[in-house]
């Protein structure tokens, strides 16, 4: 199974080596392409339009997205609409921070799986119920 992990990057990285122990989990159910979402230097070879088309390619090639969607980005966002429009299997991850939710926009789309969750151990249980190991 291809995973394709959606994380903050621009919108912020403070949840950055939470996405690396994410993918480290994830890597049990399939192969990941976004491992450099789980790492804080960013590679400033690739223009914006070259990340923007080899990513799109990633998510046309995956067999599921799952997107932690904690942080507020634009690009995690866009991400996930293309991937419904490419009715892709989408598990969204979420953490209530100072009483603060996620948006509507993807807590209320009946397209994606979204769980709440506080800490590691929590998403470690999600993924055991939601995926088949490899
Ligand atoms: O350098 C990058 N590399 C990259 O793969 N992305 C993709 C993958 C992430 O899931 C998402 C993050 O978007 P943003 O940078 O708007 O937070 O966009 C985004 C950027 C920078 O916008």
């Amino acid at each position: 199974m291809k995973i394709y992990f959606s994380g903050s990057i621009r919108g912020g990285q403070q949840d950055t080596d939470l996405y690396a122990d994410l993918i480290r989990e994830l890597k049990q159910y399939g192969t990941v392409l976004t491992e450099h979402i789980g790492c804080k230097t960013i590679d400033h070879t690739l223009t914006d339009q070259e990340i923007h088309d080899r990513d799109i390619a990633w998510v046309k090639e995956s067999d599921i997205v799952i997107a932690e969607v904690t942080v507020p980005s634009l690009g995690v966002g866009y991400e996930i609409g293309r991937a419904i429009d490419m009715k892709k299997r989408i598990i969204c991850l979420y953490r209530s921070l100072n009483g603060k939710t996620s948006s509507a926009m993807i807590l209320g789309c009946k397209d994606l799986q979204c769980f709440q969750y506080s800490n590691l151990k929590e998403a470690i249980a999600i993924f055991k119920t939601n995926l088949k190991a490899k």
